[in-house]
This record gives C-alpha cells, sequence and structure tokens, in this order.
C-alpha cells in the first residue's frame, strides 16, 4: 500500500504522484455504491504493481472540496483581476473575496494588464492595491507586465499550497500560468471553455506543478456564484468589518441601519474603502432577495 496525491484524473483514471512518479491508478469497485468520487487533490491510498496499473483503496479526509473545478484540498486562489478600465470592477473583485472567505480559501489579488494602463490610472489601481494590502490581502502588481519579481511573488505564494486562479474571461489566467510556467503553452482563451462545458461531459482536470505548488488548470468559480449564506452573516466575510464589529453597539450589527455602529463610523471617517461598503449592501440585498424567490417558489 502507498499513499499518494491524485494530480490528474480523465475517464475514470486517476494519476497518483507518489514518491517521485505518477501511478495510473481507478478507483475500487465499491467506490461508486458507497458513492465516493476521488477528486483530484485527494491523498489516496492505492495499490500498484506496475506504474500503469492500480487501484485506489481510500481517500482520505479533505480539508476543502470545490464544485467547480471538481478538485479537493485547495487552499489558495489567485484572483486574476484585469486592471483595464474596460475590464476593472471593484464589483467582481468584492464578490470574488467574500466567495473565496465562504470557502475558507486563502486569496492572492494579481493585477493583470497594467501595461495597457495610463500613469493616472495605473495611480489610482496602487492606490486601491495598498486598501487591499490593509484590509490584509496579498496583492501582485507591477507597472510592467509579468515583471519578474511580480512572477517571484507568486511563485513564493504558492508554495505548498494547491490552488485555483479564478477570474472572468479575457482576464489574463492562461496567459498568466504561461508566463509561471514556460513551456506550459496553455492557449488563452482554452480554460474557460472548460469550465463551461457541460457538467456531465468527462473532462480532463490536472493539478500543474509550478515552483513548489500545484495549480489547477481548470479555473475555479464563476463570477456568478451565488452567496449560500445568510445576509446578516456577510459581515463575516470582510475581514475588516469584523475587526471593526466588536465596536458596534449592537451585537449581530450589519453595519446598514443600526446606530452607534463602527463600521460607519470608520466609513464617515474615510478609513474603509466606499466601493467594498457600497459592494456589501448590494450583496446584502442580493442575498435577501434570493431567500425570498426562493421561499415563494416552495
Ligand atoms: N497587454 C496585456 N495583455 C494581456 C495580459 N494578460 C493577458 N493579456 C491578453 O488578454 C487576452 C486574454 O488573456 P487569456 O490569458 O486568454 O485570458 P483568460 O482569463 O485565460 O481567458 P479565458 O480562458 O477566456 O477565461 C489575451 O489576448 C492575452 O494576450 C497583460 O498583462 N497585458
Ligand atoms: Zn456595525
Amino acid at each position: 500500500m502507498k499513499i499518494g496525491q491524485i494530480r490528474q484524473s480523465l475517464s475514470g483514471f486517476y494519476d497518483v504522484y507518489a514518491d517521485g512518479q505518477l501511478y495510473r491508478t481507478r478507483a475500487r469497485g465499491n467506490f461508486r455504491k458507497r458513492r465516493i468520487t476521488p477528486l483530484v487533490g485527494d491523498q489516496v491510498e492505492f495499490d500498484s504493481t506496475t506504474p500503469q496499473e492500480g487501484y485506489i483503496l481510500k481517500v482520505l479526509a479533505r480539508e476543502t472540496e470545490l464544485v467547480r473545478p471538481p478538485v479537493a484540498n485547495v487552499d489558495l486562489a489567485i484572483v486574476v483581476t484585469a486592471t483595464t478600465a474596460q475590464e476593472f470592477s471593484t464589483n467582481l473583485l468584492d464578490r470574488q473575496l467574500v466567495a473565496l472567505e465562504v470557502a475558507g480559501i486563502q486569496p492572492v489579488i494579481y493585477m493583470a494588464k497594467t501595461d495597457l494602463l495610463s500613469d493616472e490610472v495605473y495611480a489610482q489601481r496602487a492606490t486601491l492595491a495598498a486598501a487591499y494590502e490593509a484590509i490584509g490581502y496579498q496583492v501582485v502588481m507591477d507597472r510592467a507586465a509579468f515583471a519578474p519579481s511580480a512572477m517571484t511573488a507568486i511563485k513564493q505564494a504558492l508554495a505548498g499550497h494547491v490552488a485555483v486562479v479564478m477570474g472572468q474571461t479575457g482576464a489574463g489566467k492562461s496567459t498568466l500560468l504561461n508566463h509561471l510556467r514556460p513551456g506550459l503553452d496553455l492557449a488563452t482563451g482554452e480554460i474557460s471553455q472548460a469550465l463551461n462545458r457541460g457538467k456531465h461531459t468527462t473532462r480532463k482536470i490536472s493539478l500543474i506543478e509550478i515552483a513548489d505548488g500545484l495549480v489547477a488548470d481548470t479555473p475555479g468559480f464563476s463570477s456568478y456564484e451565488v452567496f449560500d449564506i445568510a445576509a446578516n452573516e456577510l459581515t463575516h466575510y470582510f475581514p475588516e468589518y469584523v475587526r471593526l464589529s466588536a465596536d458596534c453597539k449592537y451585537r449581530g450589527c450589519v453595519h446598514i441601519n443600526e446606530p452607534k455602529c463602527a463600521v460607519k463610523a470608520a466609513l464617515a471617517a474615510g478609513e474603509l474603502l466606499q466601493s467594498r461598503y457600497d459592494d456589501y449592501l448590494q450583496f446584502y440585498e442580493t442575498i435577501k432577495n434570493k431567500k425570498v424567490i426562493y421561499n415563494k417558489k416552495k
């Protein structure tokens, strides 16, 4: 019996990495009956007679489990954010950050296409990036496209992690991966296609080695990911609000209409991003409305 990690799945075959090599395996027959589906990223116990033939005996406990892409043990996400005026949206960025906070996955924000910006717009984005850093998020940004220092920062962030890239179509996900691992040759525009393909189509999912980390070759989430949380819990996923809310007068304050709210005070004092608060309000309403529609249907 060996222990390894599933690095690729394709048509019922799982390539398991153990002691420096890959073993092609299948799931044990009774997995289907027990409704166990091994996922890329899983740590597994397996038996093999040759590297071409083996069986997964047991899937070890998962830390996290993503649905899109179906990858286990993802603990980091590179949020590829296109910074051009046509593409940039704090709303999308905040939506992605909330989705990651809910999933318990650490974000690294990568600001893409900065080479296309005027100095003035670059300065605006840099100010915003500093505000996200003050919240506690790592932001990778450089005036030049794919600056070596930026690529090094991402590689260092990836070390020891299983990661996904996320970001809207055309944000620059494939291009970034190609720069992080020259020779990878991902066709640009290719990876979102994999995401949009039907749920039941068999498709290949693999973890790519980049420096000392692993990155899924299929992007994570989508920009329309719904928040599967209660509206009054949304505040827990804004780290800067969590820190302030101890000073709100009311326990369970959602920082909207309550008096003596520390978040609204900090906002009025210019200590918090207005754009992020606006997004918070919008997400709050979205979640509330979603619940109403859901209840009506029942
Ligand atoms: N100037 C400039 N162009 C970039 C940069 N990053 C990506 N691009 C271009 O933006 C376009 C889209 O990039 P992709 O890497 O295909 O984007 P993607 O996020 O993988 O897109 P999907 O696969 O459709 O989700 C390509 O033409 C890239 O060459 C950048 O930093 N600077
Ligand atoms: Zn409050």
